[in-house]
């Protein structure tokens, strides 16, 4: 049978902290639900895409908990995680009266997990929210963490706050619908994990990505239940990103650059954090911190992936006016993460021709 037992997570946050739920048939299990914070009334924030699927689900699982629960139905797309949606939740909000006590549910994929925790941070200076996560990234990354944010067109997640859900539910079952195409960019912030953190899940990714790539439910479990452990160890050692958080951002900096330069929608996020980890791991190579071998090993496992590891050719020029602008970067000096033996990772700058030598041999 393609089904697992539900297993159970916490991030370690004091008061702020809470359990990642992981399992097959969540959304309709009245457990997933109880001892939430209670309120009158709940708002289920979704896409089109999502919420013919399974908006009604949640809603009729929520309704013992809530005396209204309402709903929200955003466009679907990265383009749409900008102030004109985010006003959307805010007038549904406001248009049924909902006090400070309602409850946010995010239902869908990061997009819509980062835009409606962002919602939560602001309405009433706060609310509480829950993330119900739907794509294979949300559930291994975004729904995990607080980071909510809505972007500029000049950079990725520019304007947000951290602000972390009551809970996370991530139902496998709910992927079976999702396009393979989504299903690879969630495996590349699985693969993430791997090189930053643990060999061993490295390794374990490449005997099992086909397992993966066919949904089975036992290799989803392991990969989401991993993935999430190594999130919440540093969270929970490092909420604000001070330092150690950083590491989590591998592949991002050339990753975030593709999805500016190119008009967000066009890359997925998890397609270009697939090739910005390819070029970070050529530019660590090039400093001499990762075995030479590292770059093709990386580069063979994201390409099996399903995912584009060749960057798309944008003027150098604009990858470094990019890359200046991302969040990581002091005083105009752009901050990479970079691979520093395998397993560890480290944030750090690096000299301007290397970068422009890695972005010419990475690109198209
Ligand atoms: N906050 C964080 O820590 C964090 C971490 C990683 C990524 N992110 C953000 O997450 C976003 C990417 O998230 P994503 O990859 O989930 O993209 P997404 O939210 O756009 O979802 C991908 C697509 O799949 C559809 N979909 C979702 N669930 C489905 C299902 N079960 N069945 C069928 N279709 C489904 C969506 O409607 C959408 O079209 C980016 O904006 C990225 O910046 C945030
Ligand atoms: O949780 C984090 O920290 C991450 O960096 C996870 C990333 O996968 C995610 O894409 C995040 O939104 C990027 O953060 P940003 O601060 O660079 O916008
Ligand atoms: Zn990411």
């Amino acid at each position: 049978m393609n089904s697992v037992p539900m297993s159970r997570l916490r991030i370690d946050l004091d008061e702020r902290g809470y359990d990642i739920r992981i399992g097959c048939g969540l959304l309709s299990d009245p457990d997933s639900w109880s001892g939430l914070p209670r309120a009158a009334q709940a708002l289920i924030v979704s896409n089109t895409t999502v919420a013919p699927l399974y908006a009604q689900r949640l809603q009729e699982a929520l309704s013992p908990h809530h005396e209204r629960v309402l709903q929200v139905v955003l466009p679907d797309g990265e383009a749409h995680k900008d102030w004109p949606t985010l006003n959307l939740i805010f007038d549904a909000l406001l248009e049924q009266e909902c006090d400070r006590r309602t409850v946010l549910y995010a239902l869908g994929g990061g997009v819509v997990g980062d835009i409606t925790g962002f919602a939560a941070a602001c309405y009433m200076r706060g609310v509480p929210f829950v993330q119900v996560p739907t794509t294979l990234l949300a559930q291994v990354d975004s729904s995990v963490g607080g980071k909510t944010a809505i972007n500029h067109p000049r950079g990725k997640n520019m304007i947000g706050a951290f602000y972390q859900p009551r809970r996370v539910i991530c139902d496998l079952d709910v992927l079976d619908t999702l396009p393979p195409r989504e299903l690879s960019a969630g495996l590349a912030e699985v693969i993430k994990y791997g090189p930053i953190a643990d060999p061993a899940f490295l390794d374990w990714i490449e005997q099992n990505l086909d397992a993966l790539r066919a949904l089975d439910k036992a290799a989803l479990s392991h990969a989401v239940r991993r993935s999430c452990e190594i999130k919440a160890q540093v969270v929970a050692a490092d909420e604000r990103e001070a330092d150690l958080r950083a590491i989590l951002n591998f592949g991002h900096t050339f990753g975030h650059a593709i999805e500016a330069g190119l008009g967000y929608g066009e890359w997925l996020h998890g397609e270009a954090v697939g090739c910005g980890m390819v070029m970070a791991a050529e530019l660590s190579a090039r400093l001499g911190m990762v075995e030479a071998d590292f770059p093709r090993r990386l580069r063979a496992l994201v390409e099996r992936a399903g995912l584009p590891v060749v960057a798309p050719s944008l003027p150098i020029e604009q990858w470094l006016a990019l890359m200046r602008l991302d969040k990581k970067a002091l005083a105009g000096e752009i901050r990479f993460v970079l691979i520093d033996g395998l397993g560890q990772a480290v944030q750090r700058t690096a000299p301007e021709a290397l970068v422009r030598e890695v972005i010419q041999a990475c690109s198209a």
